[in-house]
């Protein structure tokens, strides 16, 4: 975990734990070890703490802060390299985040590489730098620069580090031979003043100003997490307090945040996010042991919004794309969207004008299928509409080389159906991208049940080419997402049908950490878009709609949407939708008596006597409802396992990343008391569907102990398999 060795007069201590080097036990034991064995050798003049293979050190072990405590803790380590007699220099390259920099801050020296990344992103999994970092920092930095380091997660470079003095000095090449070149000149210097306990914040007489400063931006930037305001806290002390005190200060605060329910969350979210892209097939292919064809050309179909889109994501990533538009108007008006879009880019600084300009060169319109003759993979985006994609589908079968994928982006409808329309279901696959698709990060990949491994990893390859999280799920009628998001959406809207207003029910789920309540997002994304799926559900099924219903094939349903429709409410594009808008703020949402009135007329004519809902109630029905969705998804094997819904539901969703998803939630509330009030729900709305409750649910909930979530799929029945 630690290697030691010894060049001429200098001890190297190399951290060797793949793939971050990470500080787990070993590796602090190791580190302790090392500094006494290198101060007990009287050959040693000097210490070089380095990183073996791609990177310096990228902090704690995360998922030692789940277990108890065990060994040497880093502030004893700390304590131990800044007490040594001998320097210590740490040689960074690759990371020096959390505990790697805290490590690096109790070292006497610090050298990097220039392409070296730095900082403290434990703000980022709900924690502060509980190992003196928010004490230390300030003192070489300044308060301003470690406020907002400390509280904002973010990684800066090293030249960023040098500048603020965090490096003594910065290099081109090799950092372990620029740290030898540079003990030469700090052997037999005085070591008092480079440790930084012995030091002062030298701008502590503004840290009031500077506090409130920060704090007001925090409030505004990081609504409802505890962690950025703690670490805020604890830089303060920095300046207001004795080392010694701050630093117990800070180990309180620290501890707080540990055990918060924000932060379990955030590191339960850490590593969701990382499980997502490792998908399995039922067949035993999984990413590890299939490899991706290599996409050098692409094709989009229909140049409306999530074409033009996901045109913007391919190009972008350097990735040519053939947009194919029939309707020559749409077509210009697409270019002209892109263009626009990548200028905004510019804008923001996330491109370059010469990259916006190299992007664009990679795009080339066209009125045909044909020109997509030679590329190596089609996305499909025209309208949701089964027959349409069928026949599209059919189409580039026949025009397309053999080895061309068929990506379809349905957000609904099922891969085996459309596969069915080519000669090569085993290169059709569904790639479900999240309106608006350059700025969502969410791609929902479905497989059906022809769809080979090979097409499989090139889609989540490809996913990855282009910056997305990507979660692999079996097709199914809506799939993970809109199927798991209906329950949520349907329950939102009784709720405004049994007494609550769409601003009551927005409210209280934008309280519990949604940034946006269900029905502003509806204004959002169009009333009409809606009203057009249900048309042609509707005319899919045979069926004659009227609002004056609130059963349909036997299910509970709500036709205040609709009404809002034949009202021409389609949201904010039309000033009027759930809300209205001002022309002046046309996106600030204003609670519109008018809609009260229609949503009571509703009721009155539908005989709905209407009551008060609490909060809890909004709660708990738009998410257990979900949540029993998601653990039927689960037993079928939709989804493979629950943190692939949670990743979908936050980057689909906005779910808090706090809060970890649907799933997580469940088994933070406890599934037991989850069953039995989806079964108290059951019983009080027997006419929807999605209150009956999961086998598997049931089946987790009758234990007497809480099954952890890594162990749920193993209690599907064989039956369900
Ligand atoms: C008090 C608190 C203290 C003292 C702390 O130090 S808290 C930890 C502070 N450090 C971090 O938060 C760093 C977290 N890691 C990252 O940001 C990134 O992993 C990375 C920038 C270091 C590397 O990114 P990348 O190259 O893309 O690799 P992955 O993110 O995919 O990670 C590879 C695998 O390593 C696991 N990992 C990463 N960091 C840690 C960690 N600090 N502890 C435990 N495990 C870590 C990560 O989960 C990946 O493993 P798998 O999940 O794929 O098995």
């Amino acid at each position: 975990m630690v290697d030691y060795s010894v060049d001429r007069n200098l001890a190297i201590l190399g951290i060797n734990n793949p793939p971050v080097n990470a500080l787990s036990f070993h590796v602090r034991e190791g580190l302790f070890n090392g500094i006494k064995q290198a101060n007990a050798d009287r050959r040693v003049e000097a210490i070089v703490i380095t990183g073996k293979g791609k990177t310096y050190c990228s902090g704690a072990d995360i998922r030692e802060f789940s277990i108890p405590s065990a060994g040497k803790g880093l502030v004893t380590l700390g304590h131990r390299i800044e007490d040594s007699d001998k320097p210590v220099i740490s040689a960074i390259h690759g990371n020096a985040l959390g505990g790697g920099l805290e490590i690096a801050l109790f070292s006497h020296y610090r050298v990097a590489n220039k392409n070296a990344k730095i900082g403290f992103p434990e703000v980022l999994i709900g924690l502060l730098p509980g190992a003196e970092g928010t004490i230390r920092l300030p003192r070489v930095t300044g308060l301003a620069f470690a406020m907002d380091a400390i509280a904002s997660g973010r990684r800066f470079d090293a030249q960023e580090a040098h500048k603020h003095g965090i490096l003594d000095t910065i290099c081109d090449g090799d950092v372990l031979q620029e740290a030898k070149a540079f003990s030469k000149k700090i052997i037999g210097q005085p070591l008092d003043q480079r440790r930084l306990s012995k030091t002062h914040v030298k701008d502590a007489a503004d840290v009031d100003i500077k506090f409130e400063e920060a704090l007001a931006q925090i409030k505004r930037k990081y609504r409802g997490l505890i962690a950025p305001i703690l670490c805020l806290k604890s830089v303060r002390n920095s300046a207001k307090m004795s080392f010694d005190e701050a630093a117990a200060e800070e180990m309180r605060l620290f501890g707080e945040l540990l055990t918060s329910s924000q932060s379990i969350g955030l590191r339960y979210s850490f590593f969701a996010e990382r499980s997502a892209p490792k998908w399995k097939l039922p067949c035993g292919a999984c990413a590890d042991n299939t490899t991706p064809v290599d996409v050098k050309t692409t094709g989009v179909i229909g140049a409306g919004t999530m074409g033009s889109g996901i045109a913007v994501c391919l190009i972008r990533a350097g990735i040519p794309v053939i947009l194919v538009e029939k309707n020559q108007k749409m077509l210009d008006q697409a270019i002209k969207t892109i263009s626009r879009i990548l200028t905004g880019s510019v804008k923001l600084n996330r491109m370059t004008e010469k990259q916006r300009e190299h992007s664009l060169k990679l795009l080339k319109g066209a009125s045909t299928l044909d020109e997509l003759a030679g590329v190596d993979m089609v996305i499909e985006a025209v309208y949701e509409n089964l027959e349409l994609k069928r026949e599209i589908f059919h189409q580039l079968d026949k025009i397309c080389k053999s080895s061309t994928l068929l990506c379809s982006n349905t957000s609904t409808l099922d891969i085996d159906n459309i596969a069915s329309a080519t000669q090569r279901p085993d290169k059709v696959v569904g790639t479900h991208f999240f309106a608006p698709a350059y700025i969502m990060r969410l791609l929902e990949n479905v497989y059906g049940t022809k769809t080979s491994p090979t097409t499989v990893a090139t889609v989540m390859e490809l996913g990855k080419r282009i910056g997305k999280i990507c979660v692999l799920v079996k097709t199914c009628y809506a799939f993970v997402a809109n199927r798991t998001n209906q329950p949520f959406g349907a329950e939102a809207s009784f709720m405004v049908e049994e007494g609550a207003l769409p601003q009551d029910v927005d409210t209280v789920l934008e309280n519990f950490g949604m940034p946006m309540g269900p029905f502003k997002v509806s204004d959002l994304s169009g009333i009409d878009v809606g009203w057009r799926i249900r048309q042609e559900v509707a005319k899919a099924l045979g069926l004659k709609l009227t609002l004056e219903t609130r059963y349909r094939m036997g299910e509970r349903i709500t036709t205040l949407a609709d009404r809002l429709y034949e009202m021409g409410r389609y949201g904010i594009k039309t000033g009027k939708g759930w809300y209205r808008y001002e022309p002046t703020n046309p996106r600030k949402p204003i609670p519109d008596p008018d809609v009260a009135k229609m949503i009571q007329k509703h009721c009155m004519d539908m005989g709905i006597e209407r009551r008060n809902i609490p909060a809890q109630e909004v709660i708990e029905r738009c998410l257990f409802s979900a949540i029993n969705e998601s653990f039927r998804v689960l037993e079928q094997r939709i989804a493979e396992k629950p943190e692939d819904i949670d990743v979908i539901w936050q980057y689909g969703f906005s779910f808090p990343r706090y809060g970890g998803g649907p799933m997580f939630y469940a088994s933070q509330v406890g599934l037991k008391k989850v069953f039995e009030k989806i079964c108290i729900f059951h019983e009080q709305f027997p006419y929807s569907s999605h209150w009956v409750p999961s086998d598997l649910l049931r089946k987790l909930a009758s234990h007497s102990t809480e099954i952890p979530m890594d162990k749920w799929t193993q209690f599907i029945s064989s039956s369900k398999l």
